[in-house]
């Protein structure tokens, strides 16, 4: 079962994201084993798995901030790590915990982050203004960000990953530390963007998360993929009365002794 988007659509195409055979090991342990599969353009892709399985390691692979022991990553066609510099002028990455100059308010972060990537700092700030303000964030524009609490910076984060208009969008536990009404208005803005024609790969423990928003999903359990496919897919695999969640939990179980 590969990550594919619909019935109709052409396999042949290799993804926008796309994952061969990686290893990643930190000394004696292996974090990643033996690794594969594609995001196909356009998709909106859930990489589930619980603590610890290798969801935050793959994504610091994918943005070339770790280096694979084995086997290859390529977003757009770019070796992730050869070529992270301009994979990170393709993609809009939020980080689990997004972390900010400590000298530099949250304006000061949306400028200077439009100016490293060509843009003019007060027209983005113009065409940002409509999302800074639905997240709430306008009056705390002139704050130091390090001052900002978790949900704040990771509203933050997600500006930033959208300041670019990027093709894709890396999103790594989105809406760990929100609050229920923040959770939501992430979804909407992943939708949206996912409508727009904006790949989306995020990553999550809840299968809640997945069945709300994706059509697809990976599912990962101590660095190997377990399933990955459509939701319908997955449910075909079971029978009638799992659950989803029952199903994440069966395929992620620790095997008997
Ligand atoms: N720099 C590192 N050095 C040593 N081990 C590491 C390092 N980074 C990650 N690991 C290990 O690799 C494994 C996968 O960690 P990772 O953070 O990728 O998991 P995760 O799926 O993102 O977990 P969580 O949902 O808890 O954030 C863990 O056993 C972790 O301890």
């Amino acid at each position: 079962m590969d990550c594919v988007q619909g019935e109709n659509t052409p396999a042949a195409e290799p993804g926008l994201v796309s994952i061969q055979n990686v290893t990643k090991k930190f000394g004696m342990k292996v974090a990643l084993d033996q690794v594969s599969f594609e995001v196909p353009a356009g998709q909106l892709c859930g990489l589930l798995g619980p603590n610890g399985a290798g969801k935050t390691t793959l994504f610091r692979l994918l943005m070339g901030i770790l280096k694979s022991s084995r086997g290859k990553l390529f977003v757009d066609g770019r070796d992730a790590f050869e070529d992270r510099v301009v994979v990170k002028t393709l993609v809009g990455f939020l980080p689990d915990e997004p972390v900010f100059y400590s000298y530099l308010s949250g304006r000061e972060i949306l400028e200077l982050s439009a100016s490293m990537h060509g843009l003019n700092p007060k027209q983005t700030m113009k065409r940002m203004a409509p999302m800074i303000d639905r997240l709430n964030l306008k009056d705390d524009m002139r704050n130091f960000a390090e001052d900002y609490s978790r949900g704040m910076k990771k509203k933050l984060g997600l500006l930033l990953a959208l300041l670019h208009e990027p093709r894709l969008l890396i999103l790594d536990e989105p809406t760990n530390g929100l609050d229920v009404e923040s959770t939501h208005l992430f979804y909407e803005m992943m939708k949206e963007e996912s409508q727009k024609g904006v790949t989306v790969l995020f990553s999550t423990h809840l299968m809640d998360q997945v069945s709300k928003l994706c059509t697809h999903s990976i599912i990962i359990n101590k660095g190997k993929v377990v399933m990955q496919g459509s939701l319908d897919e997955l449910r075909a695999e079971f029978d009638d009365s799992y659950s989803l969640e029952e199903i994440f939990l069966t395929l992620t179980a620790e095997p008997a002794n």
